[in-house]
């Protein structure tokens, strides 16, 4: 179960995402926003991350229209490790090196075809462990 949330700015392609991913067959709860009425990306970005810090998800997709300030939120909740994302290689060394376990996009800096190529790269790649896992352990330490 993938979570996925926006504010308004990213709410067009929030439901784009989300209607590829279910094309795909991957589940997704959706923890709004539910229209592009202007609204506060705290409250979503919260919603999604929390379902993903608790296990009920086992990622998330934030967006927002820079996908900055949903990015900085998630990323108050503890255990979440959210990445801002603007090409494929970034979303695949997040995966690679930092356990990301979401990934933050902006509307307003990409299009929906390399959105797509994003959320792909980032839902399939695998964690590589090793020296990576001792720098993620030091991240999370910080949390303690
Ligand atoms: O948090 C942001 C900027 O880092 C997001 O891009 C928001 O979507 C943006 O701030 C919303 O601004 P708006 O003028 O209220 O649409």
């Amino acid at each position: 179960m993938i979570a996925i949330a926006s504010d308004h700015g990213g709410y067009n392609l929030k439901e784009h995402i989300k209607a590829y991913l279910v094309a795909k067959g991957i589940s997704c709860q959706d923890f709004g926003t539910d229209s592009t009425a202007s609204c506060d990306y705290p409250v979503f970005g919260k919603a999604a991350a929390e379902a993903v810090a608790s296990g009920a998800c086992e990622k998330g997709i934030v967006i927002c229209t820079t996908g900055i300030g949903i990015s900085i939120t998630a990323n108050k909740v503890k255990g979440i490790r959210c990445a801002l994302c603007a090409d494929p290689l970034s979303a695949e060394l997040t995966r690679r090196h930092n356990n990301a376990n979401m990934l933050a996009m902006g509307a307003g800096m990409i299009g929906p075809n390399l959105a797509e190529r994003i959320v792909d790269v980032f839902l399939t790649t695998d964690f590589e462990g090793g020296r990576h896992a001792r720098r993620v352990s030091q991240i999370m330490d910080m949390e303690k």
